[in-house]
Order: C-alpha cells, then structure tokens, then sequence
C-alpha cells in the first residue's frame, strides 16, 4: 500500500545483487541525522535490520535512541522542531521522503511506548478503534481480528469474557499487552517497542519479554531497553548507542561477550550510564 503513494521509478534499483541482498534487510539507516533545532541529537548513523529480526538499542539516557526509533514510523514529525536527514529505506522507499503516506506507513511500522496508553474505550473497541478507520468493518470479521491479535499478544485468555469493559480495569500489564494486540491488529511488518515492560512489575516484565521472543517468528522488532538481562536474552543484534552516534552494532552475542569498543563494554558492564 505504501509503494502505491510515490512515484516508484525514481527509487528502482538495476542491480540484481543489491537487490537479493535487500530482500533480506527490511531496514537501511544511510546517514541518518535528527535535530531539535539546532541540537543534533542523533548524528550520521548507518547500520541495516534484518527481517524477522529482534535489534535491540541501548545506550545511556539521552543518546538518541528513541529519537532514532520514533523516526522510523514518523512519530517525530509530531514534533516541530524537529528535522532530518539522510535516508531510512523501507521496501526500497525512504521513509523521510516527504510523499510518504504517513497514516500507511504507520500500519506497516506500529509502536508500542513505554507507558502502556489504551483509550478511554472497552477492551474490543482499543483493538476495532484503528481498524474501522481503515475501514474494515462487519461484527465477524472484526471479532475474529480481536481474538487473534489478542491471542497473539498473549492476553486473549485473560480478557475473553470480559471484552466490553474499560481497558484502564486491566493491570499496567494487561494494559501494555492490550496496546501490542492493538498494534498487532494492524498486522503491521514492523513493530517499535520503546522500553515496554520498563513500567511494569517483574512478573509482567517477563511476560512481556516472553512475547517478543514469541512474536519474533512473524515480525521485525526493534526495541529500545535500559535492561542489559532483557537486551541479551531477546535480541539477535544489539546496537550500542552514545552521544546521538552507534559506536557499536554487531551480533548481541559478540556485544555482550565480546565486544571491540571500550565504551561498548564499560555500559554492559555498568561502568558508565
Ligand atoms: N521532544 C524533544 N524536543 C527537544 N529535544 C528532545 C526531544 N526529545 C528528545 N530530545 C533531545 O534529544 C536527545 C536524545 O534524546 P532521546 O530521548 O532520543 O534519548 P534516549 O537515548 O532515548 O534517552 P532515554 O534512554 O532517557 O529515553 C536528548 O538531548 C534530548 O534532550
């Protein structure tokens, strides 16, 4: 549906190499810079994300890790002051473009924050609310979205008899578990989770983690966590982020055992941030 809305000769590639390579990258950041005004708080980065992947971010507060992951669907056009540069390139279009149709790209690439937010809505109408905007309509049809994505989001169990009351009875759990389905309904190819389960409660946290690693078969996260434990155990790649640039990004195991850059280490050891 994206592709529909630019004018796709300008972004072809001839190159039949390039392009089976790009098949299996569902990402590429090409010297991605992010300001707020003149604070530049995310500097010439370059990396790839693979599909069906799990990448983590981390790094020390203020580095620009949410920044960089609330660009990738455009959430940071909400902020005025706010502007880029270079290229983060999805099924071959460049996200910053300005032709993109932002409301497409953001069902392609849902977010989930850190604080859980369902609507002021029962639980059924948080998952329909989205979807009868985009006009996917008929009481069988979206009763059989809801339970999907609620299964998917490991809540459906929870919740099955109590669809039709308010999303803020469930616990801040269920509520971060209810906003996943949400997003899930969309059946989106990517999903941005900004520190999900930082809210929550141990036992949450886990369930929340537990679902990531779930939802890995069928989708590409990219997720930001302060939680070293949670980014070792979940991701494939980590990328290691300081002062808006990534120092390091490599394969979550050489990261957290070995890793080439004394920064890299000294964070995942707790020395710093
Ligand atoms: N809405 C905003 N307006 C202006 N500056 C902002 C805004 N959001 C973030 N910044 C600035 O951008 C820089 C990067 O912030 P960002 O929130 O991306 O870091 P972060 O690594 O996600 O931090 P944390 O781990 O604390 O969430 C910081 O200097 C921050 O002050």
């Amino acid at each position: 549906m994206l592709k529909e809305k630019v004018d796709k000769s300008k972004q072809k590639t001839s190159d039949k190499k390039e392009e089976k390579d790009q098949s299996e990258l569902i990402l590429r950041v090409n010297d991605l810079s992010i300001y707020y005004g003149s604070n530049q708080a995310v500097k010439n980065i370059s990396f790839d994300i693979e599909k069906n992947s799990i990448t983590a971010l981390i790094g020390p507060s203020g580095c620009g890790k949410s920044t960089f992951l609330r660009s990738v669907n455009r959430m940071n056009d909400l902020i005025p002051i706010s502007h880029n540069q270079g290229e983060i390139i999805y099924e071959d279009l460049n996200i910053l473009d300005k032709n993109i149709d932002v409301i497409a790209l953001r069902k392609e690439i849902g977010m989930v924050f850190q604080k859980p937010n369902p609507f002021p809505k029962s639980i059924y109408n948080n998952i329909t609310h989205a979807l009868r905007f985009y006009g996917i309509k008929g009481k069988k049809r979206l009763d059989a979205i809801v339970e999907e994505s609620l299964r998917k989001a490991a809540l459906w169990d929870e919740v099955k008899d109590r669809l039709d009351q308010s999303a803020f009875a469930l616990s801040g759990g269920q509520q971060q578990r209810l906003c996943i389905a949400r997003t899930l309904a969309m059946q989106p190819n990517i999903l941005l989770l900004d520190e999900p389960a930082s809210a929550l409660d141990p036992v949450s946290n886990a369930k929340i983690e537990e679902l990531i690693f779930e939802l890995k078969k069928d989708y590409t996260i990219v997720i930001v966590t302060h939680n070293m434990q949670q980014a070792s155990r979940v991701s494939d790649k980590t990328a290691f982020f300081l002062n808006g640039r990534i120092v390091e990004y490599d394969d979550t195991e050489t990261i957290f055992t070995n890793p080439s850059v004394k920064e890299t280490e000294d964070y995942i050891s707790g020395r710093f941030g």
